[in-house]
């Protein structure tokens, strides 16, 4: 964030919420065997503690963009608008199509719309696998809950800590959310039937269903998810699974979503969406690009820096999620095993150096641009 802009950093600053306990500054969750359920001192047994420099950090991304936006100027951003498609004048210039009929001319676009991205199906065509998301059979719960209820439902150290709570076929998480005063819960599983429609990621659902499904965990568990309103949202887990054969075309690049989508058992989607931004800011404000001619070698060599890294998280994100619910093949439920896993695959996410990585990408880049370089 500090890569991309210090006020990025701020905003995040402001808005984001951590673990409660100063023991668990550091804890990015505690893994606990839901059915083992054991109530110790009032909390819950820990099967394994996963931490890192900087513990569980937490916020709520409407708020977020309602700080980040703060630092835009007002005449250089337009909001509202959607995307239909993109053509290119006789001069070179590009030409994006909104719904309302309006259009804008530009010399490059990066597209950061999101997991459905109009952009990436104009780079890679309409009919290409990699245009649509693929469902990872996946589903999931999600609710809020007050504080005081949740820790007389689980204790205060697990529902004032981020807490992961592992079952067969199926996994709940929650952590602190608007400054402590609320518990987040999302209950995810796995399932073999497909979701009905790819158009509608989310659907409602009730508690009846969750707790019917989740009725093997153990009581205080069971307690807390009983807090749940009754009705309750349903998000589908899709992800880009057919992965895009590349980020960019011409003067037209994706990042984020667009470009990775993953589902969300690394909890580091919207962190590589910051690297990509912080890679592409960094790119483009390299003094030998002076002109529109440099814009494609910027999104050439932003792709080969970043697609690799970006396609292995939604690959390994697929497998950690199945870690979690006891059912990847050769883990299983061998707590030592799953420990290993989750801490060698965050630290391919956590253990990099986002200055060395730009230093790198703009080498690269010179390279391409004095043409000892080919894409
Ligand atoms: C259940 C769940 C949990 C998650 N948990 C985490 C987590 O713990 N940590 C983490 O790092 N990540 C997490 N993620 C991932 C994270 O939410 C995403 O990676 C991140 O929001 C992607 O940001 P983005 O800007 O690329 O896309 P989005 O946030 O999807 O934003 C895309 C934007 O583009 C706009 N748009 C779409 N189409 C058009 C168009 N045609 N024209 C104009 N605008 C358009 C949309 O309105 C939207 O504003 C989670 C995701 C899910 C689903």
């Amino acid at each position: 964030m500090k890569v991309c802009h210090q006020g990025i950093y701020e905003a995040f600053e402001t808005v984001c919420t951590r673990n409660l306990s100063p023991s668990k500054e550091k804890v990015w969750f505690d893994y606990v065997d839901a059915y083992s359920d054991v109530m110790s001192d009032g909390v819950l047994a820990t099967a394994f503690t996963i931490s890192n420099s900087l513990g569980q950090n937490g916020l709520h991304r409407a708020h977020f963009l309602d700080e980040a936006v703060k630092l835009f100027p007002k005449q250089l951003v337009s909001f509202g608008k959607r995307l239909q498609n993109i053509t290119e004048d006789g001069n070179g210039r590009l030409v994006m199509h909104f719904d309302d009929g309006t259009v804008a001319e530009t010399d490059a676009i990066i597209g950061c719309d999101g997991i459905k991205s109009r952009v990436r199906q104009a780079i890679v065509g309409p009919d290409h696998p990699s245009a649509r998301p693929v469902y990872t059979h996946k589903y999931a719960y999600r609710g809020l809950i007050p504080m005081e209820d949740a820790c007389a439902a689980v204790g205060e150290e697990r529902a004032q800590n981020a807490c992961m709570y592992m079952g067969h076929d199926k996994h709940i998480l929650t952590f602190p959310v608007n400054h402590g005063k609320t518990l987040n819960l999302v209950a995810f599983r796995t399932t073999s039937e497909d979701w009905p429609d790819a158009q509608r990621l989310t659907r409602s659902g009730e508690l009846n269903e969750l707790l019917h499904e989740f009725e093997d965990y153990g009581p205080a568990v069971i307690k807390l998810l009983k807090l749940l309103d009754p009705k309750l949202n349903v998000w589908a887990i899709f992800d880009l699974g057919y992965p895009a054969p590349t980020f960019y075309k011409g003067r037209i690049c994706i990042s984020g979503d667009a470009a990775h989508a993953t589902s969300p058992h690394h909890g580091a989607g919207a962190g590589f969406c910051i690297e990509d931004s912080a890679m592409l800011a960094e790119l483009l404000a390299d003094e030998q690009v002076k002109s529109r001619h440099e814009l494609e070698a910027v999104f050439a060599t932003y792709d080969a820096e970043r697609r690799s890294r970006a396609q292995w998280l939604v690959e390994s994100s697929r497998w950690i999620g199945d870690c979690y619910e006891l059912r990847a093949e050769g883990i299983g439920n061998d707590f030592t095993k799953i420990e290993a896993e989750i801490k060698k695959r965050n630290g391919i996410i956590a253990d990099i150096n986002i200055e060395e990585m730009c230093a790198r990408a703009k080498d690269e880049l010179r390279k391409r641009l004095s043409g000892s370089c080919e894409r």
